[in-house]
């Protein structure tokens, strides 16, 4: 494996102040040699610096449009030139709104199409028409997938996303906060869900059996892995913005990891919504970093068997 690090510490598509230190705090808990410990090459692209953007009123109900737009277009250069220099890009979040960038430069980088694993307690599908909060980071995918884009107002700052996924090609694991309006969506556009229900009643290994199955039913394509932190239990992995009870175990997320590097076809990851300052103790930072750390190491081949 060689794995292409970038850091992108951003926090303008939700509230609150920390997220931006996600990538630093990662990278102290000894990411890069690590990997290379377990026979990865890596190449750290550094930090993205993201400029400030004066004024940037909401648009509708959207807060920060020009900061989140010009983040992710950053991004996604970013992304499409770690892939076509060859490298697997493992984005360092930052909160997940950056998932329009990374999967943007991804889907750019690379022929065909790509499919999306979306590991997270929330769906990050609403609209501009349908977020309680306004924040980006809950309307990601929204602006991603084909066949929802008649329901996207226009956004100026947001002109540059060219739709790039089809709903077929996405499955959600570890869902357990989803908004009614995301619920409608979810089920009007047939996206294939595992929920926390599904992981407790087929266990994680029949869920990703399954994921793959459905994935790979018709052409085998690349996949994106977002991951956001809080789909593991806030019990483990607490310093998150948006903590949700009932998450996955710690096993459960990186056995998740380990299955979908032995497909052979992962081909960028996201390791998002990491908020040192949501802690409550120096403890519970170390944990959520740990475990972030080795939920990366199963994408990149460790496997605990040794
Ligand atoms: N769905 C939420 C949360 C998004 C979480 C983004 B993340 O990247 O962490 O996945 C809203 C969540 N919901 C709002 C109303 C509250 O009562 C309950 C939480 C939204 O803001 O859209
Ligand atoms: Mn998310
Ligand atoms: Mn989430």
């Amino acid at each position: 494996h060689s794995v292409g690090i970038i850091g992108a510490p951003f926090s303008k598509g939700q509230p609150r102040g920390g997220v931006e230190k996600g990538p630093n705090v990662i990278r102290s808990a000894g990411l890069a040699d690590k990997l290379k410990a377990q026979g990865c090459s890596v190449k750290d692209y550094g930090n993205l610096c993201f400029e400030e953007v004066p004024g940037d009123e909401p648009v509708g109900r959207v807060k920060r449009p020009g900061a989140v737009g010009s983040a992710n277009q950053r991004l996604a250069h970013a992304v499409y030139t770690a892939k076509t220099e060859g490298h697997t890009p493992l984005m360092l979040g930052g909160d997940h709104s950056l998932a329009i960038g990374s999967i943007h430069g991804h889907a750019a980088a690379i022929p065909g199409d790509l499919s999306v694993v979306w590991v997270d307690a929330h769906a990050d599908i609403n609209t501009p028409l349908t977020t309680p909060t306004g924040n980006v980071h809950g309307q990601s995918m929204s602006y991603l997938i084909r066949e929802l884009q008649s329901k996207i107002p226009v956004i100026p700052q947001f002109s540059w996303i060219k739709p790039c996924v089809s709903a077929k090609d996405i499955v959600y694991i570890g869902l357990r906060d989803v908004d009614p309006e995301e619920h409608y969506i979810l089920k009007y556009l047939g996206i294939k869900v595992f929920s926390m229900t599904e992981v407790d009643g087929l266990g994680i290994a029949r869920v990703m059996e399954e994921t793959c199955d459905y994935l790979f039913s018709h052409v085998k394509k690349p996949i994106h892995l977002s991951y956001d932190i809080d789909a593991i239990d806030p019990s483990l992995t607490p310093a998150t913005g948006t903590p949700a009870v009932g998450g996955l175990t710690y096993r459960e997320g990186v056995y998740i990891t380990e299955h979908i590097c032995q497909t052979g076809l992962l081909s960028a990851v996201d390791l998002v919504e990491v908020n040192p300052q949501q802690g409550t103790t120096e403890a519970q930072v170390q944990s959520t970093v740990d475990i972030a750390v080795d939920v990366l190491l199963g994408c990149f081949g460790r496997r605990r068997a040794g």
